[in-house]
Formats: C-alpha cells, sequence, structure tokens
C-alpha cells in the first residue's frame, strides 16, 4: 500500500474525555471504513484530519502535506474534499446554488470554469435533471449526493465522509455505495459508518475505533477472520455465547467461545467486530 495518509498519536480531549487517545494510522488509496461505538471518536478523528479541529498532541500528513504550518495547511484544504455528519444547507439554495457555494470557498474564481465543475460533480452524482430545484424539495438521499458532490468539486485527493449513509434506504444506499466505490478509484477515501454491510460491501481496509483507541485495523477479510471458530448454531441461547439471538430460521445464531462440537457457522464482518470490542463497548454498538 502507498501511504497517502499517515497519523502518529493523536490525542483530543474534551474536558475530562479523551475523544481520541493516542491514535496512529496510515490510509492508502482506496476507500478505508471507520466502525466505532456511539462516543467512540470517529466525528472528532475525521474532523482533525479535516483540520476543522486541532489535536492537542500528535501530528499527521495528508497526501504529504502537514497541518502543522498554514502553508501546509492550507495545501492540504486544497486536496480536501469533506462532508461533515450534519452539512447545513440554506433550504432556499437550488442544489446548484449549494454547490456552486462551496466550488466559490474553495477558491474558484473563474465562473465559466467553476460553473462547468459544479455541473461535473452533480453529473457525477447523478442529479443533473434536478440541479435547479430548491434543497429543502429534495429528498434525504438526494440532499446527501448534492452533499457528496459539493465534497468532490475540485478532484480532492483525499475525501472524508462522516457517516454519508445514515438514513438512507436501502436502494439510495446501494447507489450511494457505487458513487463512494467510484470516488474511491485512486483517490483516498476515509468513511465512518455504523453498518458493517457498508464495510463489507465497500471498504479495502477498516478501522475500528473505541474509547478514542484504534482496535483494528486492517481489511474486512482480517476482521471477518477474527471471528472464524467463534460463530455457531445452537437450539436455544448459548449461555456461554457474548452475543445470541434468534433467527429467521428459529436457531439461535451464538457468537462467543463455543462449546466442544459446536455446529459452527461462517462469520461475518460484524461477527470480527463485535468480538473486537470490549463487553461494555457492545452494548453501545447502535
Ligand atoms: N464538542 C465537544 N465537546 C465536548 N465533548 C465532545 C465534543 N465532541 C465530541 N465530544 C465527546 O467526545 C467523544 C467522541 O465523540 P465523537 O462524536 O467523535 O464520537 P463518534 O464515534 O463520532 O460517535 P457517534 O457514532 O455517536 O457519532 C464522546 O464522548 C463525545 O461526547
Amino acid at each position: 500500500m502507498t501511504v497517502t495518509v499517515s497519523a502518529t498519536g493523536l490525542t483530543l480531549r474534551y474536558g475530562g474525555t479523551r475523544a481520541l487517545d493516542d491514535v496512529s494510522l496510515t490510509l492508502g488509496t482506496g476507500v478505508t471504513g471507520l466502525l466505532g461505538p456511539n462516543g467512540a471518536g470517529k466525528t472528532t478523528l475525521l474532523r482533525v484530519l479535516a483540520t476543522a479541529v486541532p489535536a492537542d498532541r500528535g501530528s499527521f500528513t495528508v497526501l504529504g502535506h502537514d497541518p502543522g504550518s498554514a502553508a501546509g495547511r492550507q495545501e492540504l484544504r486544497r486536496r480536501l474534499g469533506y462532508l461533515p455528519q450534519n452539512p447545513g444547507f440554506h433550504p432556499d439554495f437550488s442544489a446548484f446554488e449549494f454547490v456552486d457555494y462551496v466550488a466559490i470557498l474553495k477558491e474558484m474564481t473563474d465562473r465559466g470554469a467553476r460553473h462547468r465543475e459544479v455541473r461535473r460533480v452533480l453529473e457525477a452524482v447523478d442529479l443533473s435533471d434536478v440541479r435547479g430545484r430548491r434543497m429543502k424539495r429534495l429528498s434525504g438521499g438526494m440532499r446527501q449526493r448534492v452533499a457528496l458532490a459539493a465534497a468532490l468539486v475540485g478532484d480532492p485527493g483525499f475525501l472524508v465522509l462522516d457517516e454519508p449513509t445514515v438514513g438512507l434506504d436501502p436502494e439510495q444506499r446501494v447507489r450511494f455505495r457505487e458513487l463512494i466505490a467510484q470516488a474511491g478509484e485512486g483517490r483516498t477515501v476515509l468513511l465512518s459508518t455504523h453498518q458493517t454491510e457498508d464495510v463489507a460491501m465497500l471498504c479495502q481496509r477498516v478501522v475500528v475505533l473505541a474509547g478514542g483507541r484504534v482496535r483494528f485495523e486492517g481489511t474486512p477479510a482480517e476482521l471477518t477472520a477474527r471471528a472464524a471458530g467463534r460463530v455457531w448454531s445452537s437450539a436455544e441461547r448459548d449461555p456461554g455465547a457474548r452475543a445470541g439471538w434468534r433467527t429467521g430460521t428459529g436457531m439461535f445464531r451464538n457468537v462467543g467461545d463455543p462449546p466442544e462440537g459446536a455446529d459452527l457457522l461462517e462469520p461475518t464482518l460484524e461477527d470480527g467486530y463485535l468480538l473486537t470490542l470490549g463487553d461494555g463497548e457492545r452494548e453501545a454498538v447502535a
């Protein structure tokens, strides 16, 4: 993997809360998923990497740019696309006006070139037909796509997406996956999500964060492999299971340390994720 983003010892406190606690990681081109329970520090990490908030300690570089200096920060921001958790929309802006507004903030001063770029990114997210429609009249899924289009303005090398698929219906979610996969070709994309399925379907790499610390960094297959031999079927909930539930077949699916001779099942990425978290943390999983 050619490293494009590298972070060392990132630490950030909010009062008594350590939102990030000595986080080190590396990213390469392609899509990396960031998983973690509520309050794990995902949004904080994305905000730090997007230079929206400085870390108390630690350092990082993005595409060779070090935000430690004003010049490095500016270069980094020029190469960055950021879709925050709650992008603020002016409800009366049209989709075109919203993306154009972001393009102006991204220093695109030539009106003609800027408008061509706005049309290009709206086309990329399949919204050319509704570009004149007011934001307040777009569906939630369309609004998310407008926000993605805005993040894609200027062809950024590093794309940071904070829970981009939240609130989307299954069809929109799949459509969004297509767009993110396309965006990940030749770019570094880091997206946070609570959907282990998004990670299994989309990501080449995955980072698990809990309590502000990195608990896992690797491929989705490696995270899934953590649950190999640790998922089994039984007629009743196995008391030794860390998690267990009756599935649609009527049988229980148990995750944990199986008894002798258990009827083992194929693990999923979600199983590997659950086993990576501690007991208290697992309860916090959304
Ligand atoms: N501005 C802030 N002021 C005080 N505490 C904060 C602030 N932002 C985050 N925190 C705290 O830092 C910790 C990490 O929060 P963060 O939002 O990064 O987690 P998250 O993994 O994104 O959670 P979620 O999945 O719920 O969005 C939490 O304990 C949170 O309450």
